[in-house]
C-alpha cells in the first residue's frame, strides 16, 4: 500500500499539468502537500513562513520549544547563538567521540561476525548513535552500547514511537481517549523520567564548571557547555529550562536521524557487492591493514565515495521524510498553463521530501541506489532544490554537518571490519515513514570478517 501510495505521489509531481500539489485531511485538518523542489523552494526560501504546523504538538510537551518548534524572536536568536555550537573546530572535538564509539560498535558486533544466520543490525546503530549524542550533546557516557542505562534508553525509544502514535491517529487528540487507553499516562510519566534525567545532567555539569572557573578542565567541552557559557554571556535568551530544551531536541533529532541514515547506508550497500567493494578499496587505500586506527580529519575528507554513497541513501530513504509549516502569510504557487493557486495563512503544509528527491528530472534513475548521481558534476548541474534530506533555507537542519561526519566515522568502521550481505531489497521491502524513516522489518544482515584472526 505504501509503495503503491509513493507510486501514485511520484506520478502525480512528474504529470506535466500538475504543480504537485496535494490536498488531503488529516483528522479535521486540512492540509496541503508539496511534492516538487520548486514548488517546496518558496517556502524554504521564506523567511516569515517558519512556524511549524501543530503536528508537532506532543513533542513539544517532551522536547519543549527548542530550536526545532519554536518560532518567532524566540527561533531566530536561539538559531544565532547555537549556530555557533556547530563551527568546523567544534565539530572536529567531536570526531574523537565518533571514533571511539564506532570502535566499540565494531567490537560488540564482531560477536556477530562469520555467523550462518542473519541478525537485525539497527538497535545495534542506535545505541551507538544514542552513546555518541549523549557524549556530545551532554557531555556524559550513557553506555548504552555495553548494556547500561537501559531504562533512558529505553523511554527515548518509546517515546518517539509514543508521539508517532498520537499524529497518526486523530482520534487520540482527544484528550479522554489518549489517557483511557494509556498511552497518555505512559506518555507522561517518560517525558518526566527523560526531562528529569536531562535536567539532573545539566545540574551535574554546571556544578563542575563552577569548580573548574580558575583551572580549566581537561575533560572535552559537550553543547551542553557551550550552551552554558552562552547562557553567562545572555541570560536573557538561555534560561535553565531553555537549555534543558535544546538539550532534550539534540537528544531528540540528533540519534534517531542518524542511526536511521546508517542502517539504510548498511543495508544498501549490503544489496549491491559492486558499490561496497568500492568504498572497501577507498578504505583500504586510507587505512591499509590497520583495522585499529582511529579516523582523523584528513582521513574523514578523503572518504569521498563513501560520502557518495551515504548520500544515495539519504535521497532514497530520508531519515525525515516530511516536514510540516502553518503559513504565516499567503503564497501563491504559479502554474505553466492554469491560474496560480493561492495557499492561504494559516493552512497546514506538508513538504514531502521523499517524494521531491525521486524526481526523474533530477535524478537519471529516480528509483535505483546509484551513488554516481553525486559525482560532483552531476551535483554542480543540478537544481540545489532537488535535494533536500535537512530540508533547505532558514529553518535547514542545523545538524546536517554533525550528522555526515558521523555517518562517515562510523560507516568507515564498518566497512573497513565487515563485508555486509543484506537479506532484503529495495524497493521490494519498502521502509515506512514514522516520524523518523524506518525499515519496515528490521534490517536483516549478514556480516563476514575481512580482517584475518
Ligand atoms: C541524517 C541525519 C539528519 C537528518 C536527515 C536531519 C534532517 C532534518 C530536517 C529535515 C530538519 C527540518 C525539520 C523541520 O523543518 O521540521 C532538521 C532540523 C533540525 N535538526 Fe536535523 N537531521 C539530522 C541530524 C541532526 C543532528 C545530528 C542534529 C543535532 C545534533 C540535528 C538537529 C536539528 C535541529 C536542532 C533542527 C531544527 C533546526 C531549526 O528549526 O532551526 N539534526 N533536521
Amino acid at each position: 500500500m505504501i509503495k503503491q501510495a509513493q507510486k501514485w505521489f511520484v506520478e502525480y509531481t512528474l504529470a506535466p499539468d500538475s504543480n504537485g500539489l496535494l490536498k488531503f485531511w488529516m483528522g479535521p485538518v486540512p492540509v496541503v502537500s508539496i511534492c516538487r523542489g520548486e514548488v517546496a523552494k518558496t517556502i524554504f526560501d521564506s523567511s516569515t513562513n517558519i512556524p511549524k504546523s501543530s503536528q508537532y504538538r506532543k513533542l513539544k510537551e517532551w522536547i519543549g520549544d527548542g530550536l526545532l518548534i519554536s518560532t518567532g524572536p524566540k527561533w531566530r536568536s536561539r538559531r544565532k547563538m547555537l549556530t555557533q555550537t556547530f563551527h568546523f573546530a567544534v565539530l572536529k572535538e567531536y570526531h574523537k567521540v565518533f571514533a571511539s564509539q564506532g570502535k566499540i560498535l565494531v567490537d560488540v558486533l564482531r560477536l556477530r561476525a562469520n555467523n550462518t544466520y542473519p541478525f537485525d543490525i539497527m538497535p545495534y546503530i542506535k545505541r551507538c548513535t544514542l552513546d555518541i549524542i549523549c557524549e556530545t550533546a551532554m557531555g556524559c557516557s550513557i553506555s548504552s552500547q555495553m548494556g547500561s542505562n537501559d531504562k533512558y534508553v529505553e523511554s527515548v525509544k518509546r517515546l518517539s514511537e509514543l508521539v508517532w502514535n498520537y499524529e497518526k491517529a486523530p482520534l487520540y487528540w482527544l484528550k479522554p481517549i489518549w489517557y483511557l487507553f494509556g498511552n497518555g499516562f505512559e506518555f507522561d510519566r517518560l517525558v518526566k523520567l527523560t526531562t528529569d534525567f536531562t535536567r539532573d545532567v545539566i545540574d551535574e555539569r554546571k556544578e563542575e564548571l563552577k569548580l573548574h572557573e580558575s583551572e580549566p578542565s581537561d575533560k572535552k567541552l559537550a553543547f551542553l557547555d557551550y550552551l552554558l557559557k552562552s547562557q553567562t554571556d545572555h541570560p536573557e535568551i538561555l534560561t535553565d529550562e531553555g537549555i534543558r530544551e535544546e538539550v532534550d531536541t539534540f537528544m531528540f533529532e540528533g540519534h534517531d536521524t542518524t542511526s536511521s541514515g546508517i542502517t539504510f547506508a548498511i543495508w544498501f550497500l549490503g544489496q549491491y557487492p559492486e558499490y561496497q567493494q568500492q568504498v572497501q578499496d577507498e578504505m583500504d587505500e586510507i587505512f591499509g591493514d590497520d583495522y585499529e586506527r582511529y579516523p582523523n580529519s584528513e582521513d574523514i575528507q578523503r572518504m569521498i565515495y563513501l560520502e557518495q554513497c551515504i548520500k544515495e541513501t539519504l535521497r532514497l530513504t530520508p531519515p525525515v521524510p516530511f516536514i510540516s509549516r502553518q503559513l504565516e502569510e499567503d503564497v501563491l504557487i504559479p502554474h505553466a498553463t492554469k491560474p496560480p493557486v493561492l495557499l492561504p495563512a494559516g493552512m497546514n503544509i506538508m513538504i514531502n521530501i521523499i517524494t521531491i528527491m525521486k524526481d526523474a528530472r533530477y535524478f537519471e534513475k529516480p528509483y535505483e541506489f546509484f551513488p554516481e548521481h553525486f559525482e560532483p558534476e552531476r551535483v554542480n548541474s543540478r537544481e540545489a532544490f532537488a535535494y533536500v534530506p535537512f530540508s533547505a533555507g532558514p529553518r535547514n537542519c542545523i545538524g546536517q554537518k554533525f550528522a555526515l561526519l558521523e555517518e562517515k566515522v562510523v560507516l568507515s568502521w564498518i566497512f573497513r571490519n565487515f563485508t555486509v550481505t543484506s537479506m532484503s531489497k529495495y524497493p521490494e521491502e519498502h521502509p515506512i515513514p514514522e516520524l523518523i524513516l524506518k525499515p519496515q522489518f528490521g534490517t536483516q544482515v549478514l556480516l563476514k570478517n575481512r580482517r584475518k584472526f
